[in-house]
């Protein structure tokens, strides 16, 4: 998969942060307020909020929203332009309200990493996080790695081993690591252990180098 200008471990610092940190930009703060609502819906007093008023308001907000939507082959091709998914993926887009959104920095020895905490959108059993979300969340990790890594692919297979139940509202640690590439076949694996070291959940994945081309 062609990387363009990404960078790479051999090439940049430890540390780097290789996802779009959230910016002082109006779509941010849009972004990260729909987000809020999301959040505060699980949470709020189903009897008592006045969910017809918020119904009326949030559609009124959508309606403006859709109205100022350009065509979506426009958009993708905007949404592709420069820095690309990390604008508007659904883990690490500050642009995307389902993302949480994750920063990932990359390590001098090839890995990535970055902290978490999930609440009650990404919930799965009582008071823990849905184990799809977890497989999204490393799935895209080990995408990242693989940049970071210097090549990147398809996920063709994603190993998903749930140790533990992984707990909400505690910071998580995400890892990924490319561990091998043999010809266009990378390999690659992540974790998600909580703040104590407990591994919950741990991913092997195989990506095939190959892209899917930007829309133009
Ligand atoms: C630095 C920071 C920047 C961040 C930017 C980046 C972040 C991005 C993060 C995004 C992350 C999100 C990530 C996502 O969400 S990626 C989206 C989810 N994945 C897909 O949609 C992939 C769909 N599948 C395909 O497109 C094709 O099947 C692929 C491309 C995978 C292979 O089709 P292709 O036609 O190209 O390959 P080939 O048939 O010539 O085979 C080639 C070799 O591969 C072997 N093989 C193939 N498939 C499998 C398999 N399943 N298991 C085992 N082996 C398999 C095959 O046997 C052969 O081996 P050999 O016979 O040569 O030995």
């Amino acid at each position: 998969m062609d990387l363009g200008s990404h960078p790479t471990f051999e090439s940049h610092d430890d540390g780097t942060v290789l996802t779009s940190a959230p910016q002082d930009a109006p779509v941010d703060r849009a972004t990260a307020a729909a987000r809020r609502v999301v959040d505060a819906m699980l949470r709020t007093d189903r009897a008592n909020a006045n969910l017809d008023r918020v119904a009326e308001e949030l559609n009124s907000i959508a309606d403006h929203l859709e109205e100022h939507a350009p065509a979506v082959a426009e958009r993708l091709i905007d949404m592709w332009n420069g820095e690309g998914v990390t604008r508007h993926d659904p883990v690490t887009g500050p642009e995307n309200a389902i993302a949480p959104p994750i920063v990932l920095e990359g390590l001098s020895d090839g890995s990535v990493r970055g902290e978490v905490t999930l609440t009650m959108p990404y919930q799965g059993p009582p008071g823990c996080v849905h184990g799809g979300v977890s497989a999204l969340i490393l799935d895209h990790v080990l995408g990242v790695a693989n940049a970071w890594g210097g090549q990147a692919g398809m996920t063709a297979q994603l190993n998903v081993r749930y140790h533990r139940p992984t707990p909400l509202f505690e910071p998580l640690t995400v890892t990924g690591r490319q561990m091998s590439v043999e010809g266009r076949k990378i390999n690659t694996v992540g974790s998600i252990t909580t703040a104590d070291g407990e591994v919950c959940v741990s991913v092997e994945g195989l990506f095939i180098d190959a892209a899917v081309p930007r829309p133009r």
